[in-house]
């Protein structure tokens, strides 16, 4: 029997008061799954004294179901529903949205009075307990389209009747967008002119596009930010990292340095994570750079001393390329030696002592970017994961 808080009568029938509450969040692949660890990490870390929930379908492996057992206070199987809505999901460019449509389940989780939904592309940023103070259907705007909200992060009440109400409405509508978020905002009509505190500040929810399309607020407001959502098609746990604005750079480098504080992974799963963080990590780094050396930046300041810290960083791996200096003369051709621009001018050493150098850092960082880092040597993981704590702290 379905159970309600808050709402005393249904229908005519008292209802009986249920428990507590949840953050939730779903993963019907295993990519989506390293994604849900982080969302369930990020949550304990600033303390939240909610229930953690994630739905599973049926497909997620063994393994990524015992990794979210590990961080979840529960792991609820549901399974895949998929709006099959290729048309429209064309339109958004995203055909595999479709299963979005499971999200839907989360109202079925009538153990819990109310909860907050959270994409598995999210991060916490600090602690969000009081999302809770809010009612049915709370979200932040879309920034695509504000008088839409965005449905990665939401307050709702589980409810089989809310459940069944949205079964029809999608039946009978379908969904504008192919995906959840569009049916949500068709069936959740009144959100953008109804309640206002429904309208969850965009720090609550704040991504990418921020950034492409309005600077200045992003920089003036970025870093009030909560949760981050790296909504689009690059996820952090994808390779797709070349493509993202600068600053969300930063963020992605915080999403692997939670998903990297797990300390029971394999060494080789541990390796291709390292390796994947490591390139990340400089990459923002040089759009650091890049933005230091315009005269205004905020960055300005910190930027000398991350470029000793990569320097000091890069000095260690001298050593066992030295032979292989020479055999990437074509190579140089194309790409400019990082440590050129990253070094401070006032450097004390001699030009010859310095082209070596450069050529050393030059040739370690091409072995790196290849994948052929030293994991049992200097870039250890433990190495490396001292050298993102000292970047990112
Ligand atoms: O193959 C998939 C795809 C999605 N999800 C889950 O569904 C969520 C939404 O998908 P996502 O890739 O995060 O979509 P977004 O890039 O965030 O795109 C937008 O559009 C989606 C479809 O309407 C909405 O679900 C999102 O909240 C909205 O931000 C994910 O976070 C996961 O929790 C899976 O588990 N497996
Ligand atoms: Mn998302």
């Amino acid at each position: 029997m379905e159970e309600f808080v808050g709402e005393t009568k249904e229908e005519g029938i008292t209802i009986i008061q249920a428990g507590g509450e949840a953050f939730v969040t779903l993963a019907t692949t295993d990519s989506y799954c390293k994604g849900a660890v982080v969302v369930a990490r990020s949550l304990r870390r600033h303390g939240t004294t909610r229930s953690t929930v994630v739905m599973v379908t049926p497909n997620i492996s063994e393994q990524s179901r015992f990794a979210l057992k590990d961080v979840f206070d529960e792991v609820i199987p549901v399974d895949v529903m998929d709006s099959d809505d290729h048309v429209h999901l064309s339109w958004l460019g995203r055909p595999e949205l479709g299963i979005t449509f499971t999200k839907l389940h989360c109202w079925t989780l009538t153990q819990y009075s109310k909860c907050v939904f959270l994409d598995a592309d999210t991060l916490v940023l600090c602690n969000v307990d009081e999302l809770f103070e809010r009612d049915e259907l709370s979200a932040a705007p879309d920034p695509g389209w504000p008088d839409c909200f965005n449905s990665g992060v939401f307050v709702f009440r589980p409810s089989l009747h809310t459940h069944g109400g949205l079964l029809d409405h999608a039946l009978q509508h379908g969904s504008f967008d192919g995906g959840d978020q569009g049916l949500l905002n068709s069936f959740f009509s009144s959100w953008p002119a109804g309640d206002i505190s429904k309208r969850l500040p965009f720090v609550y929810n704040l991504n990418a596009s921020s950034f492409y399309s309005y600077l200045p607020a992003f920089q003036q407001f970025g870093h009030n930010a909560k949760i981050v959502h790296f909504l689009g098609a690059g996820k952090p746990w994808s390779q797709r990292e070349e493509s993202r604005s600068l600053t969300m750079q930063q963020f992605v480098c915080l999403w692997w340095k939670e998903y990297l504080s797990d300390t029971t992974s394999s060494t080789a799963g541990k390796q291709q994570q390292v390796r994947t963080s490591v390139s990340c990590c400089r990459l923002w780094l040089e759009h650091k750079h890049a933005d230091a050396t315009r005269p205004s930046s905020p960055f300005q300041r910190s930027t000398s001393s991350l470029a000793l810290q990569i320097q000091e960083r890069e000095e260690q791996a001298k050593m066992p390329f030295r032979e292989n200096s020479n055999s990437s003369n074509s190579l140089a051709v194309h790409s400019p030696p990082p440590s050129e621009s990253l070094r401070p001018l006032s450097e004390p050493v001699t030009r010859a002592a310095e082209a070596e150098a450069d050529e050393e850092r030059l040739q370690h960082r091409r072995l790196w970017e290849a994948g052929r880092a030293d994991y049992l040597g200097r870039d250890t993981f433990q190495n490396i994961q001292k050298m993102l704590d000292r970047f990112l702290d």
